[in-house]
């Protein structure tokens, strides 16, 4: 040991060779063919140090090479082939099965008195790794001669300096919260050559049998900056040594166990830092990924958390859910090689081992890499994203993975993270998502009702309140709610669970019920159960009066933004209009706003414009007020969208019109443009909107030259109006061919108007992001943009950052923004990972 002090204070070539520790006259020994007979003599009592000291002699080296007495050499390897016995004693007693020579003699690679040995068992090995490790002795014998140590000491100077790498696996790990990435990658094979070019590999680990410390100096000068050790092969105390010999020359070890008594072992040497656990059975070959939670069990994995060591998963690694099974034993980085290497495509190989969830944190990545210089504002960034993401929602198994992670943080982070998680909840339920997983987490929480008492029971109610916002989709909220009790029975049985409460929390309990009824009806949901309600309140009527009519009104109101059944509705409508005659004005004037609102969600354009024809009927005698309200209507349509059909040919009657009615009608043609452009979001109608009035694209861009036309005489307004519409088209998003092509029109406009104009590109862009639209699109866009970035610098950059914060808000489906991060990174999210 005083050997080893003294090592750190001398130039690590020189203090080696000086006073290496015991063991490693073992292993040099070993190994070393060209020793003089005398120095043999000494080597139980003090042979290191009289090894070191000729080890570094040039005048050995004409001995290595040219053995002047064959019976030296031959005495020498059998003393070689003795120690090597001893070699395999020790590790016996450490439980170590596999043994560094055969028992009976030296393999028959062996020349002189050895060579015509015969097969027995105590030369023949056992298995693989027994057969690897023999084989690698001998191959590390003729390589050391070739090289020897002193040499390649000479050429530590000329390796590239080493790079941290257990700082970058822990890094990686605090970034993305996923296990940080050993990934077996190749610059080139020798039968295909160069595979990659641009090879900037990160911390390299040099994943190879060591027997010899020789290996490591060779590593390090190939650019090594950690090397594995394997304790099924290495005894004790070689461990010891090879580690102290790593630190000297700034190398990590990687301690590689495949059982407990290895593990116990390894969790007994001083300074180990990482520790890979093998689910391949190097003596079977055969793979269990449960040895890796089978060895962090119980006080193994108490000790390890102790000393702060990262456990490495090795092996046997292919899928997410493989992944999240060896993170969740407690692994913090994985090494992989099959599912990497068996791919062209690096990014893709991530992908597909980290699933989706690998574009969030490849993009929280890349915002961790700047954290240290941005601090807590890019952090702030980060939980934004996580946010928005939960208002889309998207795939919902991520989220709810990542809440699973978060409440193992919970603990730890106190407070603010459950707040997160609820605020994630809450979100959530906007969206909708898999109401599955929603739904069950309601369940939960009910059983968790007796204990958490009230705030749950409120949380729970803020949930459905939301869920009621959100959905939209009639059909999960039905399923849902079946799942849940069977159909309709639960929300029913919750109203009711919430009257019986009413005697003790009253009328706020009331109001609740009230809301949660009013937004569904946002929502839209059930028609059949909310009608069947609204008669249960009928029934009410007589005895609750004017107010529960009230309340009818409001859903009925209500119901009409979403949109729902309209059939139900307009049957109603019917009903009422059978009342109109006692009910005078007010009724017909909620008739009205009934139909402004029905515009609003969409509905069955068809009843609609029925309507509006039995309108037009009426039109002589109700006057202009009627034709203006007809207006609306068809303003309010173009929010939604409805049946462009009929859009398009009311369009057209008006243009018929236009001679008569001039510029106000004109005026007219260009909102309900406008409107269109908001409301649209689905794509196909758009384009098929488009195509259906002049064919393919033609008819929109055609207007905007009627427009441009126009431009003289209606100067910078109209001019503006393009604009807005080409803008508020951007948020739907439409036919991105068609936008994209524009853009290029314009970018070739360019030169001519300048800045502003390329900032309105900007804006599209930033709003079609909101939308989503064609990936390929924008991520060709973004790669364009990417190949920009070194002459635009920072801005781009922060645009990029935009875009993505925005794609967030917009999307829901991880699936596609993962893909798209992909296509864009590449072989570059392999760097980021490491
Ligand atoms: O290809 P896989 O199953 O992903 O495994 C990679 C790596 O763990 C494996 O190559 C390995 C880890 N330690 C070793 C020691 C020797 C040989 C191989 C290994």
């Amino acid at each position: 040991m005083e050997g080893l002090v003294s090592l750190k204070t001398t130039p690590p070539g020189l203090s080696f060779q000086a006073s290496p520790p015991p063991t490693s006259a073992i292993k040099f020994l070993l190994v070393r063919r060209s020793l003089p007979a005398s120095s043999m003599g000494t080597r139980r009592r003090n042979g290191v140090v009289s090894i070191r000291a000729q080890q570094s002699e040039t005048k050995d080296e004409s001995a290595t090479v040219s053995p002047a007495n064959g019976d030296v050499e031959t005495a020498l390897k059998v003393k070689e082939w003795e120690v090597g016995m001893f070699h395999n004693e020790v590790a016996a007693t450490q439980g170590i099965r596999i043994r560094r020579r055969p028992p009976t003699g030296p393999p028959q690679h062996y020349v002189g008195p050895f060579e015509f040995r015969i097969q027995s068992e105590g030369n023949t090995p056992r298995n693989i790794l027994e057969e690897i490790i023999w084989h690698k002795d001998v191959e590390v014998a003729q390589l050391k001669e070739r090289r020897p140590l002193f040499r390649l000491k000479n050429a530590l100077d000329s390796a590239p300096p080493t790079k941290d790498f257990v700082g970058a696996l822990r890094a990686a790990y605090q970034r993305t919260g996923l296990p940080g990435l050993i990934a077996e990658v190749k610059k080139a094979s020798p039968s295909r050559g160069i595979l990659r070019e641009d090879f900037d590999p990160c911390p390299l680990l040099c994943k190879e049998f060591i027997v010899d410390a020789w290996q490591i100096y060779y590593a390090r000068t190939k650019g090594a900056d950690a090397i594995l050790l394997i304790a099924a092969v290495l005894p004790d105390l070689d461990i010891k040594y090879m580690i102290k010999i790593c630190k000297m020359l700034g190398l990590a070890t990687l301690v590689e166990v495949h059982n407990e008594r290895e593990m116990d072992r390894v969790l007994g040497i001083e300074g180990v830092e990482l520790i890979g656990i093998n689910n391949r059975n190097l003596e079977t070959f055969e793979v269990d990924i449960s040895n890796t939670k089978k060895l962090l069990e119980g006080e193994r994995g108490q000790k390890i958390r102790e000393k702060d060591i990262i456990v490495v998963g090795e092996s046997g690694l292919f899928t997410p859910d493989d992944i999240a099974y060896v993170q969740e034993a407690g692994v913090k980085a994985v090494l992989v090689g099959e599912s990497m290497v068996k791919q062209s495509d690096p990014g893709k190989g991530i992908a597909g081992l980290f699933g989706n969830v690998v574009w969030l944190s490849s993009l929280l990545m890349d915002m961790t890499y700047e954290r240290s210089s941005h601090g807590y504002e890019r952090w702030e960034l980060n939980q934004s994203i996580l946010l928005n993401l939960s208002y889309g929602l998207g795939n919902v198994v991520w989220l709810s993975s990542l809440l699973m992670d978060m409440t193992y943080e919970r603990s730890s982070h106190g407070y603010e993270r459950w707040e997160l998680n609820q605020s994630i909840l809450l979100n959530l339920s906007y969206g909708l998502g898999n109401v599955v997983w929603l739904s069950s987490f309601l369940m939960d929480m009910t059983y968790e009702r007796s204990s958490h008492g009230y705030e749950r029971w409120e949380l729970n109610q803020s949930i459905l309140l939301n869920l009621s916002y959100g959905l939209g989709n009639v059909v999960w909220l039905s399923s849902f709610l079946m799942d849940m009790r069977g159909n309709v029975v639960w929300l029913s049985s919750l109203l009711m669970d919430m009257t019986y409460e009413r005697s003790s929390h009253g009328y706020e309990r009331w109001e609740l019920n009230q809301s949660i009824l009013l937004n569904l009806s946002y929502g839209l949901g059930n028609v059949v159960w909310l009608s069947s309600f609204l008669m249960d309140m009928t029934y009410e009527r007589s005895s609750h009066g004017y107010e529960r009519r009230e309340l009818n009104q409001s859903i009925l109101l209500n119901l009409s933004y979403g949109l729902g059944n309209v059939v139900w509705l307009s049957s109603f409508l019917m009903d009422m209009t059978y009342e109109r005659s006692s009910h005078g004005y007010e009724r017909w004037e909620l008739n009205q706003s009934i139909l402004l609102n029905l515009s609003y969600g969409l509905g069955n354009v068809v009843w609609l414009s029925s309507f509006l024809m039995d309108m037009t009927y009426e039109r002589s005698s109700h006057g202009y007020e009627r034709w203006e309200l007809n207006q609306s209507i068809l303003l309010n349509l173009s929010y939604g969208l409805g049946n462009v059909v009929w859009l398009s040919s009311f369009l057209m009657d008006m243009t018929y019109e236009r001679s008569s009615h001039g510029y106000e009608r004109w005026e007219l043609n260009q909102s309900i443009l406008l409107n269109l452009s908001y409301g649209l979001g689905n794509v196909v109608w758009l384009s098929s909107f488009l195509m259906d009035m002049r064919g393919n694209v033609v008819w929109l861009s055609s207007l905007l030259m009627d427009m441009t036309y126009e431009r003289s005489s209606h100067g910078y307004e109209r001019w503006e109006l393009n604009q807005s519409i080409l803008l508020n088209l951007s948020y739907g998003l439409g036919n991105v061919v068609w936008l994209s092509s524009f853009l290029m029109d314009m970018t070739y406009e360019r030169s001519s108007h300048g800045y502003e104009r390329w900032e309105l590109n900007q804006s599209i862009l930033l709003n079609l992001s909101y939308g989503l639209g064609n990936v390929v699109w924008l991520s060709s866009f973004l790669m364009d943009m990417t190949y920009e970035r070194s002459s635009h610098g920072y801005e781009r950059w922060e645009l990029n950052q935009s875009i993505l914060l925005n794609l967030s808000y917009g999307i829901g489906n991880i699936v596609w923004l993962s893909s798209l991060l992909m296509d864009m990174r590449g072989g570059s999210l392999i760097n980021q990972f490491c």
